[in-house]
């Protein structure tokens, strides 16, 4: 059984088989400290003599039934065919009950690498799934096979996948848990067919590949030579060419049906590629290779720990926690990434212009980069992103090609309403669909125009993503109202607009970033504007044009509210897109006393920039104008904490749209202002915050859930500057959506913020 400490506090454990996977569990175990006995079985005598010898296990037998006795653990690490006959002579010496009830006896667990089979053997011996018995599988291995390879080391940081069933004991699942933690493993679950089919994917069709690729070689005459001249590229894709035969063919057998349908994906790209070679057609070898390649840094940086881990891939259930240390100051001179909206939309016009794309400055934010991969899914050669280059080669306004699967835009709401404009006007079908926090967010509000449009678009319920995109329909340009001040449905119009016949018209309740239109202009495209409204008539190309990327002043806000709000600060930040649609954190922080300038002002590309020299001033208290909220939409979490340190009270009115950003941003900075003791008052459209003053603590610490959302995790990693304890920030993974780099560049300016991966259990 675990115990409280995390320790692995069974009294026997039995590994029945012990090759690599069997013998590195027992080396793990007696690596991490295990005071239990370990057993083992093995029909070999030689691995039970080695096992011995080196130290791993205390007893061994080439027979079963006289291991199982004492036995608190039963580990089946045997190859899949061969779990059949192992789970019938277990029923045998098992005594009744051993599986049975809320806390099983006798736990048994195996390590096999499909599921379904090994749950069907389970079906077949037991007549049903016992409660004591939990699948699993550690996602490790190595080419090398044999106890004498055991490694201490195989498991530290790899995945191991659980399936249980409705059937298995939380009992017993929390011992298995505890046993792959102990060899510092990350722990998650996921149902049987959906394990088999991630691990055909992932695992089982990169070896039948390696496998047929040296067989292949192998038979031809003249191997010898090719293998002596064999380099690097042979090495690392045939690497595991080498791994135990009959356990792979094992893994084939048992996984036949999802090996087979990723064998058919894999066959027709390789056609895709196979015709592109014949033809000579270098462009679509290029788009392909690029592709794959941003494909493969892109999935290396996943497995780094971000949220698209998280969300879309394996499901796991790391997170990320923010640590800040009460009080300091800031002082410096830095740049913060790129501008997320100019970086989006850079990608999506230099995808459909005539001609190269020379982006400068491009946001490296997962958000961004999801846009990026959306377009290469369309068949958009693009090269980069490098230190914020990127090169796009632009197909012209029907060059897209239809995607071979829905279009993940992770977290970004941006990247999901100006697709669904743009995808509108395509010849093919399209799914969008994002994460958890995306798919809770209203898109009714682009879906609802679209329509009116003659765009054809399902939602699922409430108008929320997914969004199924008909293509081929005939769109007609309209006279549109919008009922809120928002920059990305007046966006996705006019995307829209490109496509559709005679003239789109959208009038704007207030002033909204006006980035797609500059752009547009940019890129030769006439947009006309007058008063409220903008407008353009489809039909037109755009052409080409490089596109320098300011900073993000909504990222400059974090640090500008920091300098704003701790005596002895003095900071600039360099480069900042001071567009005029953007600029409402200056005018409210300049309205709240802050002590801000802008130097350097210049204009970069059709976007005016600036350097921001900001130091500290006491605040106070203001009324914020209603014409500002537009133009400081994502500045009101860094806003708030401003507020928290302003003498008097701040009221905020009108921002009602911040109900359905990332988070509900009004109540999720409520809560942590409440939690950290700063007086407010919710409203429906906005909140008030009573400050603290000059006051040196303005507010105490604690633990805060940033709900996902990077601007919150964000706003009070600054608040620490001024309070008395520690603060707290869970779920800050998502802060890599706009922000890469944040904990380093707040620690490079003062900040004292550390980072904390956890492995959710
Ligand atoms: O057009 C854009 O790039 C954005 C518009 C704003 O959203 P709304 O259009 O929903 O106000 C903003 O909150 C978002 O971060 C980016
Ligand atoms: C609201 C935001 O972005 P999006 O709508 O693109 O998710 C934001 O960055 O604060």
């Amino acid at each position: 059984m675990g115990d409280a400490s995390g320790q692995v506090a069974e009294s026997r454990i039995l590994i029945v088989g012990l090759g690599l996977i069997g013998g590195s569990l027992a080396a793990a175990l007696r690596a991490g400290g295990f005071g239990g006995t370990i057993h083992s079985c093995d029909p070999d005598p030689d691995e039970i003599a080695r096992g011995i010898a080196m130290g791993l296990i205390d007893h061994g037998d080439t027979r079963l039934a006289p291991l199982v006795e004492g036995a608190s653990l039963i580990v089946l690490s045997v190859p899949v065919l061969a779990m059949e006959s192992v789970m019938a002579e277990l029923v045998e010496a098992l005594p009744a009950g051993a599986l049975d009830g809320e806390a099983p006896p006798v736990t048994v667990t195996d390590v096999g690498s499909t599921k379904a089979a090994v749950r069907d053997c389970a079906l077949r011996v037991f007549g049903r799934l016992p409660p004591g018995l939990v699948l699993g599988h550690p996602i490790a291995g190595s080419e090398k096979s044999g106890v004498a390879a055991a490694n201490p080391c195989l498991y530290v940081n790899h995945k191991v996948i659980l399936t249980p069933s409705a059937e298995t004991a939380p009992a017993a699942v929390a011992r298995v848990r505890t046993l792959w933690q102990a060899c510092r493993a990350q722990v998650l679950e996921m149902d049987v067919e959906r394990h088999d089919q991630v691990l055909a994917r992932t695992s089982h069709l990169p070896h039948l590949l390696a496998f047929s690729l040296v067989d292949t070689l192998a038979r031809q005459d003249e191997r010898l030579e090719i293998f002596r001249y064999a380099a690097g590229g042979f090495r690392d894709f045939t690497r595991i060419a080498g791994s135990d035969p009959v356990m792979w063919r094992d893994i084939f057998v048992a996984n036949r049906e999802a090996v087979l349908a990723s064998l058919d994906e894999f066959e027709a790209g390789v056609s895709r590629l196979r015709r592109a070679v014949e033809a000579g057609d270098g462009d679509a070898m290029l788009a392909i290779f690029d592709r794959a390649s941003h494909a493969r840094h892109y999935f290396d940086s996943l497995l780094n720990q971000t949220s698209y881990q998280v969300e879309y891939q394996m499901e796991s259930q790391e997170k990320l926690t923010f640590l800040a240390a009460p009080g300091g100051h800031v002082a410096g001179r830095i740049r913060v990434p790129g501008d997320k909206s100019m970086s989006h939309r850079s990608i999506m016009l230099g995808a459909l212009a005539e001609g190269i794309t020379e982006v400068k400055g491009f946001l490296e934010g997962e958000d961004s980069l999801a846009t990026l991969q959306a377009f290469r899914e369309m068949g958009v050669a693009i090269e980069g992103p490098h230190q914020g280059r990127v090169t796009v080669h632009g197909v012209g306004m029907h060059g897209l090609k239809a995607p071979s699967g829905p279009l993940y835009v992770g977290n970004a709401g941006t990247a999901m309403r100006l697709f669904s404009g743009l995808l509108a006007g395509q010849a093919f079908d399209t799914e969008l669909i994002g994460d958890a926090s995306l798919t809770k967010r209203p898109m009714g509000r682009v879906a609802d125009p679209l329509r009116l449009m003659g765009a054809v678009i399902e939602t699922a319920e409430d108008g929320r993503p997914p969004l199924k995109i008909r293509g081929g329909q005939t769109l007609k340009g309209i006279d549109y109202d919008m009922p809120m001040a928002s920059a990305q449905v007046k966006s996705c119009l006019l995307l829209a607009g490109l496509y559709a016949d005679g003239e789109t018209r959208v009038r704007e309740p207030a002033p909204t970033r006006d980035h797609t239109e500059r752009m547009l202009t940019g890129f030769g495209y006439e947009v006309g504007r007058e008063g409220d409204t903008c407008w353009l008539t489809g039909g037109g190309k755009l052409t080409a044009a490089p596109i320098d990327v300011p900073s993000d002043i909504s990222s400059a806000t974090f640090f500008l509210v920091a300098a704003a709000i701790s005596p002895g600060s003095n900071l600039v930040l360099e480069h900042v897109g001071i567009n005029p649609t953007r600029i409402g954190v200056i005018n409210i922080l300049k309205l709240m006393g802050a002590d801000l300038h802008l130097t350097n002002e210049r204009e970069v590309g059709g976007e005016p920039v600036a350097d921001l020299h900001i130091r500290y001033a006491p605040l106070h208290g203001i009324d914020i104008p209603v014409d500002q909220v537009p133009l400081a939409i994502d500045e009101f979490p860094a806003l708030f904490i401003a507020a928290a340190c302003a003498t008097g009270t701040t009221r905020l009115r009108g921002a009602e749209e911040l109900r359905v950003k990332e988070s509900d941003r009004i109540q999720a900075m409520a809560d942590g202002l409440a939690t950290i003791g700063v007086e407010h008052t919710v409203r429906e459209d906005g909140i008030d915050i009573v400050g603290a003053g000059e006051r040196e603590v303005a507010y105490g610490g604690g633990r805060i859930d940033s709900l996902g959302d990077h601007r919150i995790a964000m706003a009070f990693v600054i608040a620490s500057l001024r309070a008395g304890e520690a603060i707290i920030i869970d779920d800050c993974a998502n802060v890599a959506t706009s922000f890469p780099g944040f904990v380093e560049l707040a620690c490079t300016v003062g900040l004292q913020v550390g980072e904390d991966t956890e492995v959710m259990t």
